[in-house]
């Protein structure tokens, strides 16, 4: 069986009980989380920020994947790392220079990643790959939970994988939006590492029993 791991999207959780939430997900085996963090410029819809994610830090040992989907994220690497972010990945449509906000990342404490919408080539990332943990591959235009994966995601995933392997790197591929229990599999093969799924994962409770599809599919 590949390296696989599930990181559930709390964009899809009940916003009033994020505690509860996070202890749900602790009790149910899971060690990753996915922070979906908005601003309503770089995508059209606003969520959370530092202050949300540094008052439920103490209370939880998840690993805290932080996604944000923000204009000029370098202004708030500070802020996150204060909060408590374990990885934080920013897109590469949001800077012109990566290199110094991945570097900021790396030198506030965190893991590194670097986020591409569905359209945005790989290229962008290859002199990057040394320096970064993760590459996300959005699978669906961000901004929103419960939309369609967009199907040339899958030939992004395998170049990516291929590209990482060439260089002999351990760099994590994780993919974004659309993952469901009938692609996870498939997803996997083609490469990914970590795998986020909010709508298939939130929707379907307990989340033991959630987690444990996902796992029976990574099996078969
Ligand atoms: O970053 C995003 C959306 O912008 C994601 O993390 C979504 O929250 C995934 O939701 P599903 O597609 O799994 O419902
Ligand atoms: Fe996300």
């Amino acid at each position: 069986m590949r390296r696989f791991i599930l990181s559930p999207s709390l964009l899809s959780a009940d916003f009033g009980n994020l505690r509860g939430e996070l202890e749900a997900l602790e009790a149910a085996g899971l060690e990753w989380v996915h922070w979906d963090v908005m601003d309503g410029l770089f995508v059209p819809n606003i969520t959370f920020g530092p202050p949300v994610i540094k008052a439920l830090r103490a209370s939880s040992k998840l690993f805290f994947d932080v996604h944000l989907m923000i204009d000029h994220p370098e202004r708030y690497i500070r802020e996150f790392a204060d909060a408590g972010a374990d990885l934080l990945c920013v897109h590469a449509e949001t800077g012109v220079h990566l290199e110094r906000t991945i570097s900021a990342i790396r030198e506030a404490g965190m893991q590194t990643g670097l986020a591409l919408n569905p359209a945005t080539p790989l290229n962008v990332a290859e002199y990057l790959l040394p320096q970064l943990d993760m590459v996300l591959v959005m699978s669906v235009n961000p901004g929103f939970g419960g939309q369609k994966f967009i199907p040339f995601c899958k030939e992004k995933i395998a170049a990516l994988s291929k590209m990482i392997r060439e260089r002999g790197l351990s760099t994590l591929i994780q993919v974004d939006g659309g993952v469901t229990l009938d692609n996870a599999r498939e997803l996997s093969d083609l490469g990914a590492d970590v795998l986020v799924s909010g709508s298939a994962f939130f929707g379907h409770p307990p989340y033991a029993g959630r987690y444990q599809d996902f796992q029976r599919k990574m099996e078969s």
